[in-house]
C-alpha cells in the first residue's frame, strides 16, 4: 500500500481529525481500506465518531456503501458506536446517491447510451430486494424486461407444501409471511367494506384470501407466471376476483386489462424477480391508478440482509413516492421466523430481524372529500 493510504488509514482510525482531512484535500484515494479487515478509511471515521472526516470522505467520492470481510458498512459501524450524526450524515448522502442513480437509469432506458458512463460501472447495492439477483447470463428478454423476471416467468414453479418454489428451490412465498399479508390486507381494506382493490402478484393466494375475508367492493389480481394463474383458476379465483393474466407491465398501462377497472382505493405489490427499477415503474403510474385517497403498499423485502441499506431505501422509496404525491409511512410489525422454515430453500430472503416496516401511502383527498 502507498504511503498516503497508509497514512489516511492511520489518520482516520486515530485522533487527529485536521490531519485526516488534509489528506483526503491533498488527492489521497478517499476509497482507501485495510486489506486484512476490510475496512474503509470511511468505517474507521464512522467507528470513532469523527464527524468531519466522514462528510469530507464522502464529498471526496468514498462509497457509502462498501462492506468489509464481515459484510458490514460504514453505516453500521457508525450506529455501533451510537454516532448518530454520522448515521444521518451517510444516510443523505446515501440517499442523494441512490436518487441520482435512480434518475440516471431512468434516463438511460428512455436514452438508452452507446457508451455506458462511468455510473453503470457504480457496484452499489441499490434498492434491490434480494430475490432480484442472479449472475447467470440471459438471453434477451422482451423490451423493459429485466433477464431475472424473464427467467423466472419462462421457468417451473412448484407449491410444495407451505412454500412456493421456483425450479432454483428459491422462495417465491412462505408461510411465514401471513402475519405480515394479514396486517397489508388490513391496510388495504380497512373496515368499510367498499374499496375496490387491486393485488399484484397472487403466489399462494395468501393477501387474496384474507382481502376476501375482509370483504371489498371489487378485487383485482394480476398474475403473470402461468402456472400460478392455472393455481389460482383451480382454487376458484376467476370467480371471486377479477384475475388478469398479465405482466403488471402489461396490465396498468393504457388499453391494458387492469387499467380498464382503475381508479383503485388501494393497491398492494408484491411481484417477484423483480427490482427497484421496476417497483419505480409502477410508482410512476401509481398517481392515474390510484382514486383520492387511495392506498398503496407492498411486501418490504428491499434490502432484507443489511437493516442500514434497508433504511436508506425505506427513506429514498419514502422521498420519490413524495415527489409523486403520496404520503409514505413505515409502520412496525413484530415478526418472528424460525431457522427451519428455511430448510430446503436456495436463498434466505428475511434475516433474523424482529421487525417489518410496513409502508403505508396515501394520495391526499381531493377537497370537500375525505
Ligand atoms: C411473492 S409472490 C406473491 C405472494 C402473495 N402476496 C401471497 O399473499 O401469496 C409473487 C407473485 O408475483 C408474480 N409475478 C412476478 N412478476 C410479475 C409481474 N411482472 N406481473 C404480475 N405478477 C408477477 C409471481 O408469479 C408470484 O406469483
Amino acid at each position: 500500500m502507498e504511503d498516503g493510504a497508509l497514512a489516511l488509514l492511520r489518520a482516520c482510525a486515530g485522533e487527529d481529525e485536521d490531519a485526516a482531512i488534509a489528506l483526503i484535500r491533498s488527492g489521497v484515494d478517499p476509497a482507501q481500506y485495510d486489506d486484512a479487515t476490510g475496512a474503509s478509511c470511511l468505517m474507521l471515521a464512522a467507528a470513532r465518531g469523527a464527524a468531519r472526516v466522514c462528510a469530507a470522505l464522502l464529498q471526496a467520492g468514498a462509497p457509502w456503501n462498501a462492506l468489509d470481510r464481515r459484510g458490514r458498512c460504514a453505516g453500521e459501524y457508525a450506529l455501533d458506536g451510537s454516532h448518530q450524526q454520522i448515521v444521518d450524515i451517510i444516510v443523505d448522502h446515501a440517499v442523494r446517491c441512490e436518487l441520482l442513480l435512480g434518475a440516471i437509469g431512468r434516463n438511460e432506458r428512455l436514452n438508452p447510451p452507446h457508451i455506458a458512463p462511468a455510473s453503470a460501472a457504480h457496484s452499489t447495492p441499490t434498492a434491490a430486494p434480494a430475490a432480484a439477483t442472479s449472475a447467470a447470463p440471459c438471453e434477451a428478454p422482451a423490451a423493459a424486461q429485466s433477464c431475472e423476471s424473464a427467467r423466472y416467468l419462462s421457468r417451473a414453479v412448484r407449491y410444495d407444501g407451505d412454500r412456493l418454489l421456483d425450479e432454483a428451490d428459491d422462495a417465491v412465498m412462505m408461510e411465514w409471511e401471513r402475519p405480515l399479508m394479514a396486517a397489508h390486507a388490513h391496510v388495504l381494506c380497512g373496515d368499510a367494506h367498499d374499496r375496490r382493490v387491486l393485488n399484484i402478484g397472487f403466489g399462494m393466494g395468501i393477501i387474496d384470501g384474507l382481502i376476501h375475508e375482509r370483504g371489498a367492493a371489487a378485487h383485482t389480481i394480476i398474475e403473470a407466471h402461468p402456472a400460478v394463474v392455472a393455481k389460482a383458476r383451480r382454487d376458484g379465483w376467476a370467480e371471486r376476483a377479477s384475475l388478469v393474466e398479465a405482466r403488471w407491465q402489461d396490465a396498468l398501462v393504457p388499453g391494458g386489462a387492469a387499467r380498464a377497472l382503475a381508479p383503485y382505493d388501494a393497491i398492494f405489490y408484491d411481484a417477484y424477480a423483480e427490482d427497484y427499477s421496476d417497483m419505480r415503474e409502477l410508482h410512476a403510474l401509481l398517481p392515474e391508478l390510484l382514486a383520492p385517497g387511495g392506498v398503496y403498499s407492498f411486501f418490504n423485502g428491499l434490502c432484507p440482509d443489511n437493516i442500514f441499506f434497508h433504511g436508506v431505501v425505506c427513506q429514498l422509496v419514502q422521498l420519490e413516492l413524495a415527489e409523486l404525491g403520496l404520503a409514505c409511512e413505515f409502520h412496525p410489525v413484530p415478526i418472528s421466523v424460525a431457522e427451519a422454515e428455511w430448510v430446503g430453500v436456495a436463498r434466505k430472503y428475511w434475516h433474523g430481524r424482529d421487525t417489518y416496516y410496513l409502508p403505508v401511502a396515501q394520495l391526499p383527498y381531493k377537497e370537500n372529500e375525505g
